[in-house]
């Protein structure tokens, strides 16, 4: 078992729910000893005791399926380690799985209290309270049956004590990150701590949309099944730093690529010197700044490395640098795009150039022919973004992030950036990345701006997007969790941060 860092220097790949049955079915295909489900047991049992060493009572929650007999298994270790255990379990030893059937005649030789259904064991908060209804079999259901679980579910809710999902929070989608109707938790939960002990495989669902906020610490067991892991292809990756680049002794400026920043239309000026001052500060060989009809500084004082051409020599540069498009540009930065898309090698479009691009279909066709003449191009939309360039709901997108992203990526023949927690990347024909850095202090102006600068710097010419969207996402999101405490974080200091080594 092993706690999954937001900071693991290497990308670990997950599975979602049917890659996940994939690789049990697999391994049951061959018998286990001790079975996987005691395996999965003791790891819940043993996480247990690892998170609340002072407990001296486990209310253990377990559902009619397997999920429910790791629970039990749980129970008895956990009886069996002295403490007092009781046990709801919503399973039929008529009908449920023979694994579940060994479980529960493990728990009645031990000490565990059978509670019947509204019995609620009063709790401290040092003690354990396991959560072990549904896992991956889970799904919407809203008949009598589904009634006493989530009821139970709700007063565990209630109730003090360290909280531990077995697989996945009950209710969490394993694929999306998104609650089952009916299973969100209250605002006012708040375990003495959460965590999740993923088993088998780790799944997507635990990283994006409400995965962070649902599952608190991630764990992991592999079951000791890592032969099965490796022949089954991974749904998604969830993503890690860049490899550590060196500068040659023997370069200068231009070994390093220029950064165009076309933006800031009157009003919005900020944006584009946010984005051109990440660039800059992230190791752009030069950037260049140039601002949507605002002839001047009057303002804003520009940073002095910055270079400002005007628009017919910003025009010059756009063959050959690295273009970021769209950051504050309102709606001036339309008549720019016709050029950009034609000419850029390296594209960000972020912004208002995606919104543009929403408006006027006529711009697709020009960003999805980019790919066949070997320009590649990035768009960074938040949720709402994305929603208007695929003509649905913020809520759609946000329901269904990986696939949002995907289908935008393969409409547009590019890779996209979908933001906010859990950022996913994906590009046409790529296994897609979910960027486990970053937090909610990330959530103000700007750091989105800021966010297209340090791609812009990080892509050199021979990187392909793909890498280059999954890397800068987990930059930006470190910087914000190495930010102090006590240090307010705004986006222009974001941009001008240096990752700690970690
Ligand atoms: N196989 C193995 O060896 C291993 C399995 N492992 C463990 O097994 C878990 C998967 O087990 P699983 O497939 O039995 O599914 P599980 O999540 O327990 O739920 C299915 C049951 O719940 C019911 N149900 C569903 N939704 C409902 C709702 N809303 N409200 C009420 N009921 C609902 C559903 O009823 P149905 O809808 O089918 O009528 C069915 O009875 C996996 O996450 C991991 O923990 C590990 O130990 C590794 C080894
Ligand atoms: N709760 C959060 N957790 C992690 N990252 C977040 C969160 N909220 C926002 N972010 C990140 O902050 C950035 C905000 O970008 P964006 O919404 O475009 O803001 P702006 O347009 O003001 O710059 C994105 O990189 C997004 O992924």
């Amino acid at each position: 078992m092993q706690r999954i860092h937001w900071h693991a220097t290497t990308s670990r790949p997950l599975w979602n729910a049917q890659a996940s049955r994939s690789i049990e079915q697999a391994a049951l295909t061959q018998p286990q000893h001790p079975s996987l489900m005691q395996r999965a047991g003791q790891a819940v049992a043993d996480l247990a005791r690892t998170v609340a060493p002072q407990a001296h009572q486990a209310w253990v929650l377990c559902g009619p399926g397997n999920n429910g007999g790791d629970g039990l298994v749980a129970a008895s270790h956990l009886a069996r380690r002295g403490l007092k255990v009781g046990v709801h379990w919503l399973g039929n030893p008529d009908t449920c799985s023979d694994n579940t059937h060994a479980a529960w005649q493990q728990a009645r030789q031990t000490t565990v209290e059978w509670l019947s259904l509204h019995a609620t064991p009063s709790l401290t908060t040092e003690d354990v309270v396991i959560d072990a209804l549904l896992g991956l079999g889970q799904r919407a259901r809203s008949d009598a049956d589904a009634t006493p679980l989530q009821q139970l579910l709700q007063r565990s809710y209630a109730s003090a004590g360290h909280s531990i999902a077995v697989d996945l929070p009950t209710g969490l989608d394993t694929d999306h990150g998104t609650w089952l109707p009916g299973y969100t938790p209250p605002e006012t939960w708040q375990p003495s701590s959460r965590h999740t002990l993923s088993l088998l495989t780790l799944k997507p669902g635990l990283f994006t949309a409400h995965g962070r906020d649902a599952c608190g610490d991630i764990w992991w067991d592999d079951l000791e099944c890592t032969d099965w892991l490796q022949q089954q292809p991974p749904s998604a990756w969830l993503s890690g730093p860049a490899p550590q680049a060196r500068r040659r002794h023997n370069s200068h400026k231009g070994s390093f690529g220029d950064v165009l920043v076309i933006g800031g239309a009157p009003g919005m000026v900020g944006a584009a010197i946010l984005a051109a001052s990440a660039a800059l500060h992230h190791g752009a060989g030069r950037t260049l700044l140039h601002l949507l009809n605002t002839p001047e500084f009057s303002v804003y004082p520009p940073l002095p490395d910055l270079m400002l051409p005007d628009a017919d020599s910003a025009r010059g540069h756009l063959a050959h640098a690295t273009v970021v498009c769209g950051c504050g540009g309102g709606q001036a930065v339309h008549a720019w795009l016709p050029a950009v898309l034609e000419q850029a090698p390296r594209l960000v479009l972020d912004a208002d150039a995606l919104n543009a691009l929403a408006r006027d279909e006529t711009l697709h066709h020009a960003v999805q022919a980019r790919r066949a003449r070997g320009h590649a191009t990035i768009l960074t939309p938040h949720p709402l973004e994305a929603a208007r360039l695929l003509r649905q709901s913020t809520a759609e997108v946000q329901a269904q992030r990986l696939t949002a992203a995907q289908t935008l990526a393969d409409n547009l023949q590019c890779t996209v950036l979908l933001k906010g927690s859990g950022s996913i990347i994906a590009s046409p024909g790529e296994t897609p990345h979910i960027n486990p850095t970053g937090n909610p202090r990330l959530a103000i102006g700007g750091t989105g701006d800021v966010l297209a600068g340090i791609l812009a710097a990080r892509w050199q010419a021979d990187l392909p997007a793909h890498a280059v969207a999954s890397q800068a996402a987990w930059e930006h999101g470190a910087l914000a969790d190495q930010w102090p405490a006590q240090r307010a974080l705004i986006a222009s200091a974001l941009a001008q941060a240096q990752l700690q080594s970690l």
